[in-house]
């Protein structure tokens, strides 16, 4: 079977700038994402997950290599590809409805104006926001934003969608009721998800997959971590099973032992596929 997404043999660098020597932040990278994958990747700070993302997302060019969704090559953004960045990027005159609808309406362009309104208030119910869709972006809270952001992202149904660290401003409380509802909306609409955290834990719970990208420059995608864990996955519950803590360790030791021994000839052009609730 055809991948839904394929990366191949990404390279990305940013050209000299007056002293300084251009940056290759990743080199000959490929990787494959199948339809409806919730993958994770975590790296250090720098390491070029925003770049990728950004690429993915066509709002930035690879130096070399190919990507492709459903068999076309991806060029530019299109609303086949949703993205949703840690600052929320709500229009601020519009309510919360609005915006959705404004996102609804480009993508169906068909649709009635009374089904373009209740599509987008089904999917503000959904993150729980039912009582405030009349309100402005200045007179939500981060959180209650951020919800927005994520109804209008789901709401457009796009093939992919590309999250920046979506959750990375919230207090831990707020973090946690969000990723509920992202899990619950993920689950009815099983889209295809590619999501940056630093969250070890918001990996977990989320990915199917997590992808661990070795320190730059010439950053790698050294491991695929596959996250075995039963669905549906409760924050409350998902800690008393057994792999949990294994697939954590793995992720630690990684991020605080290995992330730095890719260089060279030991970097991978394909990443090693581990299953730590498999290991002694
Ligand atoms: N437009 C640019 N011009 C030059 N260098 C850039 C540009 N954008 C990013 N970089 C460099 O590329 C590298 C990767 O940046 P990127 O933002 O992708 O990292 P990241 O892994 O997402 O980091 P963080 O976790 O801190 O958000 C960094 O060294 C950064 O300085």
């Amino acid at each position: 079977m055809k991948s839904f997404l394929t990366l191949e043999c990404l390279t990305k660098t940013f050209p000299a700038r007056k002293k300084e020597p251009e940056y290759i932040v990743f080199e000959d990278v490929s990787y494959t994402i199948d339809k409806g994958e919730f993958v994770c990747i975590i790296g250090h700070s720098g390491c070029g997950k925003s770049t990728i993302l950004n690429v993915l997302a066509g709002l930035d060019k690879p130096s070399t290599g190919y990507i492709s969704m459903d068999g076309k090559e991806v060029i530019g953004s299109s609303l086949d590809r949703g993205v949703v960045f840690q600052n929320y990027s709500l229009l601020p005159w519009l309510t919360a409805l609005q915006n959705v609808v404004f996102g609804v309406k480009a993508r169906f362009p068909n649709k009635s104006k009374i089904e373009i309104k209740e599509h987008s208030l089904k999917y503000l119910k959904m993150v729980g926001l039912a009582e405030n869709v009349n309100k402005k972006p200045s007179e939500l809270s981060g959180g209650m934003r951020q919800r927005v952001s994520i109804a209008r992202a789901f709401a457009t149904h796009p093939k992919l969608l590309l999250l920046d660290e979506p959750f990375g401003a919230l207090d831990a409380l707020t973090r946690g009721n969000i990723q509920d509802e992202l899990i619950k909306i993920w689950g009815e609409t099983k889209q295809t998800v590619f999501m940056i955290t630093h969250d070890v834990d918001e990996a977990i719970l989320l990915a199917d997959k997590i992808i661990l990208m070795s320190n730059g420059p010439k950053a790698c995608i050294a491991e695929e971590v596959i996250v075995n864990l039963p669905r549906p996955r409760e924050r409350g519950k998902i800690i008393d099973e057994e792999g949990y803590y294994k697939i954590r360790k793995h992720l630690i030791k990684f991020l605080v032992e290995r992330s730095s021994d890719f260089k060279g000839d030991k970097r991978r052009k394909t990443p090693l596929i581990v299953d730590p609730t498999k290991e002694k």
